[in-house]
Formats: structure tokens, C-alpha cells, sequence
């Protein structure tokens, strides 16, 4: 049984960033393992409940038997000066009791301990060795909440890449900085890939509102028609290239960037003027430098940030560009206001906790395999393909803390598409089809584009489709509806089963008053956390990402076998005969690509 930690028995204090509790031990703390899951108490209680009443719920029903459930199952979370953030989860399959038992579940896996670790720099990437301090990136009381990493208070260096990334924006912004030939920027290209690209691209959508002067671009895969497209719209002489990637051994970020290069110095002709035109977001020093980009011109960050969490730090560094650096502040302000409301609050009023909870329930005792998000915002369209990395990467593992595999799913697919484009394409799906979706709707109540009745057109689907959902069609109300277009009875028979509507599907509404850059940015760190707590409940490693090694690793090897003329036998039939077949059809010398 999980619960026999001490430190979590007494009454904790309120947690904050500095003061610790006693209750952590980073030694120790996210790396020790725990009970099996499924053999946990309160996860046979959870069993037992969806057997006798949670798979038997009708959310129809619960709402008609509990008038105030929308004032019991929603929050509110008061920002300073952005309006309130609403999560409404009452349209869920769940009740008090199934709450309390999931909360439960979250204290005996050592939730309460394990985040107080998280913030406090504790190794919680264990395989790897590092502390997870995505939150020390937007700490905004550095000097009340210093944080240690190996005796050492990181704040001061936070600050110090921050005041570098507001320096070099403000100058790029204001046309102060030039480029090699003594003209303004005015196009920036960000060369990543994987965290060192979706988070900037995600946010650079989002705040499309807040833009500054800057055109900005993004680069990411290594299929060269990629980089051609971007370099097509741009002058070597004005364009600032980002080469962003925490290791700078990337294939892909390499690749594009030494093509990148390689076209400007067509132009530019002396190694020199890549100092006014490239500069370089990294942990690797050497590496960077390697490749010709002076120290001066890059910004750093740690090893303790991975890179699915780092548009927090110089990776953002696009963003400052593309909306100013007064609102990347306003980001991380976001961040760390949901930060602080996850350290804070009880688990019962705690919105990453209850849709980590939440997540839980469906995936586990349901069955769900996937978790969509859709965002009424044309402006959040990568939200989803965002979160498709952060939480697909951090916990589609199957290997528990103690190197077992484990006995019950882990991590959701994540998918979704702005709405109401989703509506006319898969959301038939998730009314009527076989697997149960549960779904995040996100919306904000003001739009940046006030055009005619467009935003109360947008906002109208966004609650139907919720509504539809839960309440989903009785055949009574169908069989009502086609008796009213006087259809003929052997007719109105044969369609009723099609026009009926079971309902009773799991949706969470999530609203701002606005997308502003404070309130995305909580909303990005409350599915950080979630991800976070949902990793915990299942005792594996969310912060690394071996999975996504051996592709790598046989790429590296198929790569020549490509270039030589030699027939290829070392792997199995299919790749083989794959193999041959591309070099059987690659193009000639002068056959070469369109222009
Ligand atoms: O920033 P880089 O070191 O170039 O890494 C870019 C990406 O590479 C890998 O695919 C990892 O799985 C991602 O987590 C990472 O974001």
C-alpha cells in the first residue's frame, strides 16, 4: 500500500516555492517506487464503484436529479486583471463519491509529496538523472522562491537568459538591430523541431492579435520543400534565423540550418555576418559554436528543462519576437499563476487535478484510448498538435518507476482540431459512434475579430455541442420529430434507430474571457500539470522520451544504404524490397527536382 510514506501524513502548510515542508526529499522523491497501481485499495474501490454505479451513470440523469450540479462540479479561477477562467466539468459520468475515491487515489500514489519535489528541483526524471523546473523559467518571485539545483540557486541565470531574450527582442523589434548589410529585420525563421518548435509556433498562432512588426516563419521537418517554401518568402539580408535546439545534434534542426546557412552565405559572402543574422537557442555550447554561431549570439538554457516544457525559456525566444517581450512576460505571468493555483489549492478545487482525475476515470475504468481538444479559436488551431507532444511524449510509456510493465493503460491519444471545422468532419463520430471521446471544449467569450455575428454564431456551437453530448436524443424526442414532418410510419420506423442519439458523452467546457497571453499562459501550465498528476497516478516517468530513439537509431543506418549502389539484404523482406524500390525510382542525374 502506497500510503505509508510519513511525509505526507502530517497537515501540511500551504506549499510554496520555498519553504520546504519537510515533506520532500529529492534524494528519493519521483524516483521511489510505488504499490502496483491495480493493486492499490482505493483502485479496487474505484473498480467497484464503476461496476455498481459510475459505468451506469446517464449525465442527463444526474443533472435532472441535482439542480445545482453545474455550481458543484465547475470552477473559477480569478485572474488579476484577465477575467475568470471557468472549467466546468459538470457534464461528466461522476458524482461526489466517485470524486472523493479518485482524490483518494491521487493522495495514496503520493501526489501531494511528489509535486511539492517537482518545484522543489528533486531528480524526477529519474532515468535520465535531472530535475523537471519548467516552473523555475516563470517563477516571478525569484528572490522570495529561489530555486537549488545541486546547492545552487538557478533564479539569478533565469533572469539573466530573460534580460538577454528582452535586450535582444526590444532591438530586433525596434530596428535598432540589423542585419549583415545594415538594413531592419524584418522576417524571423525559427529552425527547431519537437519541443524547440511547437510550443513557439503553437503560442505565435495563438497570440496572432499581440504581433509585433515581425513576419515569423517556422521550420521544423527535414523534408527539404519545408525550408525551401520559408526561404522562397524571405531576404538573406533582412532575415534573423533562430537555430533552436536544446542539444544542436538534432538530424533535422542540423539539416535545416546548414541549408539555411548555406543560402544566406550565397549572399552574405564573410563568415562575420552570421553574427547579425543567426543566432542560436541551446544548452550545447560547443556545438554551437561549431557550427559558426558565436557564443555572444546564443541564449542558454538547462538540461533540467525538457524539451516539450521549454517554450518557457529561450526557446521562446520567437515568441518575444513575434509579440513583444512585455507579453511573453504576461505568458509566463499566466504560467505561474496556474503554478501557484496547483501548489495551492485542496486536490477537490484544483483544476489540473481534477482533470488529471477526470482523465483517469474514462481511460482506466472506461476504456477510452483517446482525449480530444477543441478549441473554439481559429487562433489555437496547434493547440491540439501542441499537447499531442506534451502529453503524448511525457506519459505514453509503459515501464512503472520500478521497471515493471505495467497492468492498466497509460497516456491518452491526443488529438483534436479547432471547432466548428471538427463538427463537420469526426464529431459524428463522437455522437454516435462505438468508442466513447472524451472531450476539453475551450473557448474564449470575446473574440479579437468582433465581425458581425460570427463570434455569437461560434459560441452558440460551442455550448449545443456540449449540451448534444451529454443529452444526446431519446428515441421518444426523434420518433417526435420525424411524426412532425408527417413521414409515412413503415419509413419513421426504419430511420428512428439512425436519428437516435444515446448522449450521455464526457465533455469538460474550459473558458476564458479572452485569449490573452496571461490566460494561455495558464492554460498551457494547467495541462502541463495534468499531465503531470496523471504520470504520478501511474508511477511512470513522464519527463523522458526513449521511444522516440530507435527510429532515429535505424534511420542512421538506412540513410547510406540509400546513397550506395549496392542491393540491401540486412533487414527484413519489407524493408529490403522498400528499400530497393526508392533506389529503383530516385531521381536521375539531371533528372532532378521541379522548378
Ligand atoms: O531541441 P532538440 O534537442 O533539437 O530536440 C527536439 C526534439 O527531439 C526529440 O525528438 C525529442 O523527442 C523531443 O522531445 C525534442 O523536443
Amino acid at each position: 500500500m502506497a500510503n505509508n510514506d510519513p511525509a505526507i501524513k502530517p497537515k501540511a502548510k500551504k506549499p510554496c516555492l520555498i519553504t520546504c515542508t519537510g515533506r520532500c526529499n529529492p534524494h528519493r522523491a519521483g524516483m521511489e517506487p510505488r504499490a502496483c497501481l491495480t493493486g492499490e485499495p482505493t483502485w479496487k474501490k474505484l473498480l467497484e464503484y464503476h461496476q455498481k454505479k459510475g459505468s451506469k451513470f446517464h449525465i442527463r440523469d444526474l443533472f435532472e436529479k441535482d439542480a445545482c450540479r453545474f455550481s458543484k462540479y465547475s470552477l473559477k479561477l480569478i485572474t488579476p486583471n484577465d477575467g475568470d477562467i471557468l472549467i466546468d466539468y459538470s457534464k461528466n459520468r461522476i458524482d461526489e463519491e466517485g470524486l472523493k475515491l479518485l482524490f483518494q487515489l491521487c493522495k495514496d500514489r503520493n501526489f501531494i509529496s511528489a509535486r511539492e519535489c517537482l518545484f522543489k528541483g528533486a531528480k524526477v526524471n529519474f532515468t535520465e538523472g535531472r530535475q523537471v523546473l519548467h516552473t523555475a523559467l516563470r517563477n516571478r518571485e525569484p528572490e522570495k522562491n529561489p530555486i537549488m539545483v545541486d546547492g545552487k540557486d538557478v533564479m539569478p541565470e533565469v533572469y539573466s537568459v530573460l534580460n538577454h531574450m528582452k535586450e535582444f527582442s526590444d532591438q530586433v523589434i525596434s530596428g535598432e538591430w540589423k542585419g549583415y548589410s545594415g538594413k531592419e529585420i524584418t522576417d524571423v525563421v525559427n529552425i527547431g523541431i519537437g519541443g524547440s518548435d511547437l510550443g513557439p509556433l503553437m503560442v505565435t498562432e495563438a497570440l496572432k492579435p499581440y504581433a509585433s512588426r515581425l513576419k515569423c516563419h517556422f521550420v521544423s521537418n527535414i523534408d527539404g520543400t519545408h525550408i525551401a517554401e520559408v526561404l522562397k518568402k524571405v531576404q538573406p539580408e533582412t532575415t534573423l534565423f533562430i537555430i533552436a535546439s536544446k542539444t544542436f545534434t538534432t538530424q533535422e534542426t542540423i539539416t535545416n540550418a546548414t541549408t539555411a546557412k548555406d543560402w544566406f552565405m550565397k549572399s552574405a559572402g564573410n563568415q562575420e555576418a552570421i553574427a547579425k543574422n543567426f543566432v542560436a537557442l541551446s544548452t550545447n555550447k560547443q556545438k554551437v559554436t561549431e557550427f559558426g554561431i558565436d557564443e555572444a549570439n546564443m541564449f542558454g538554457f538547462w538540461d533540467w528543462v525538457g524539451g516539450r516544457y521549454s517554450l518557457w525559456s529561450a526557446i521562446g525566444l520567437s515568441i518575444c519576437l513575434a509579440v513583444g517581450f512585455n507579453n511573453f512576460e504576461k505568458l509566463l505571468e499566466g504560467a505561474y499563476f496556474m503554478d501557484q493555483h496547483f501548489l495551492n489549492e485542496p486536490l477537490e478545487k484544483n483544476a489540473p487535478v481534477i482533470l488529471a482525475c477526470l482523465g483517469i476515470w474514462y481511460l482506466n475504468f472506461f476504456g477510452a484510448e483517446t482525449h480530444a481538444l477543441l478549441p473554439y479559436d481559429q487562433y489555437l488551431h496547434r493547440f491540439a498538435a501542441y499537447f499531442q507532444q506534451g502529453d503524448m511524449e511525457s506519459n505514453g510509456k509503459h515501464i512503472t518507476k520500478a521497471g515493471n510493465p505495467v497492468n492498466y493503460h497509460t497516456g491518452p491519444i491526443v488529438w483534436g482540431e479547432p471547432g466548428t471545422n471538427g463538427q463537420h468532419a469526426f464529431y459524428q463520430l463522437i455522437h454516435q459512434g462505438t468508442r466513447l471521446v472524451p472531450a476539453d471544449f475551450l473557448m474564449p467569450v470575446q473574440t479579437h475579430n468582433p465581425l458581425g455575428n460570427h463570434h455569437q454564431l461560434l459560441l452558440a456551437n460551442y455550448l449545443a455541442q456540449t449540451e448534444a453530448l451529454m443529452k444526446g436524443k431519446t428515441e421518444e424526442e426523434a420518433k417526435k420529430e420525424l411524426e412532425a414532418t408527417k413521414m409515412r410510419p413503415d419509413e419513421l420506423k426504419r430511420l428512428l434507430p439512425h436519428k437516435t442519439f444515446e448522449g450521455n458523452r464526457p465533455t469538460n467546457s474550459i473558458l476564458v474571457k479572452k485569449i490573452t497571453p496571461f490566460t494561455l499562459g495558464a492554460l498551457i501550465a494547467m495541462y502541463e500539470h495534468k499531465i503531470f498528476v496523471q504520470g504520478i497516478i501511474w508511477d511512470i516517468n513522464s519527463y523522458d522520451q526513449y521511444g522516440v530513439e530507435l527510429g532515429k537509431q535505424l534511420a542512421k543506418v538506412i540513410e547510406p544504404e540509400l546513397a550506395n549502389e549496392d542491393e540491401i539484404t540486412s533487414h527484413d523482406s519489407s524493408t529490403n524490397a522498400l528499400i530497393s524500390y526508392i533506389k529503383e525510382n530516385l531521381a536521375k542525374p539531371g533528372e532532378g527536382g521541379d522548378k
